[in-house]
């Protein structure tokens, strides 16, 4: 094992630097849904490397270390050729960057359907390697057993929902979920599976609000949406979608910023500046004393 993050034990940090904030747990995840109610929605947004993860952390409750790295990092065409390395690399990142939230890592495709064998192996790689405090993964009533067979053993699974990117080729693409009586029916059995299953949450993405508002007062488990319902128990994007710094985004995405127009400002005026000799001025340049 080439891990080398350091685990401070009360917060879960590897650079525990500034005023130790007890870092969220599962149980206190869990507890913002008692009585069936939230009372305060879930935040959540993903991050993928230590800066973003300390930019984002005093603003969230759950940073999730998601496998849409794949097209928002890598340029790659869909979540399938995620693997474990690159999940395990992103995760360890997020954990040192951050010391508030709970941090979530993606199981990425292939690397738990196969069996609760598998899927434990995997889990147990990204915990291990990351300092990460539970796992998500894709998948609903196919996925009960593994999801109890993790919990039975002390790993925290998230589910997720509804529309499951890593199935795009079954779906036949990204559209909205739940339209179709059968399809309705499918999401909430899927839900009801996880819960029963052990999952301390579950991440319902694309389906119609009615869908994600039954779920939401039906389960008790936090029910966390994307593309969902404003009724869930909390929300998640990926940052990156939200800040404005991705091209092509889901209708469901609210863009909060312009970053893509303010890096491109700053490297035109960059450019502009070294062609003209401006750059570097005196500031920056080294004289002898
Ligand atoms: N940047 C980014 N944001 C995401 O939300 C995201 C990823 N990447 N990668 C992994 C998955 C893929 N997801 C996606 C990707 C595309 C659509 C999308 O384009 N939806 C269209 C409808 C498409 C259709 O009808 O087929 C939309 O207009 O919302 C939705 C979810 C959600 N996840
Ligand atoms: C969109 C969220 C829920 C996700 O799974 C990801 O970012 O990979
Ligand atoms: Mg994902």
């Amino acid at each position: 094992m080439s891990t080398t993050f350091q685990l401070d034990t009360a917060t879960s940090r590897a650079n525990p630097t500034p005023a130790p904030m007890k870092r969220l747990t599962v149980p206190a995840i869990q507890r913002r849904k008692a009585g069936g109610i939230t009372a305060e929605p879930l935040v959540m947004l993903t991050a993928y490397t230590a800066r973003q993860a300390q930019l984002l952390d005093e603003h969230c409750d759950i940073l999730l270390v998601g496998d849409s790295l794949a097209q928002v990092i890598y340029g790659l065409p869909s979540t399938l050729p995620v693997t474990l390395d690159m999940m395990i690399a992103h995760g360890a990142a997020v954990v040192r960057g951050s010391y508030h939230s709970l941090v979530v890592v993606d199981m990425p495709f292939g690397s738990y359907e196969e069996s609760p064998q598998q899927a434990f192996a995997s889990a147990a790689r990204i915990m291990a390697e990351t300092g990460c405090a539970a796992v998500k993964l894709e998948g609903g009533t196919a996925m009960a057993e593994t999801i109890a067979f993790l919990t039975r053993r002390g790993i925290p699974v998230m589910a997720h929902i509804g529309l499951t990117p890593q199935a795009v080729n079954a779906l036949g693409g990204y559209g909205a979920r739940g339209r179709s009586q059968e399809e309705h029916a499918k999401i909430i059995s899927d839900g009801k599976a996880v819960a029963e299953a052990g999952a301390f949450s579950v991440v319902v993405e694309g389906v119609i609000e009615p869908i994600a508002i039954a779920l939401t007062q039906s389960l008790e488990i936090p029910v966390i949406g994307i593309g969902a319902s404003a009724q869930c128990d909390g929300q998640v994007l990926v940052a990156e979608d939200m800040l404005g710094m991705f091209d092509r985004v889901p209708r469901f995405v609210k863009r909060y910023a312009d970053m893509a127009a303010l890096v491109s400002e700053a490297a035109a005026t960059y450019a502009q500046e070294v062609r003209s000799r401006a750059f570097p001025g005196a500031e920056q340049t080294y004289q002898p004393k």
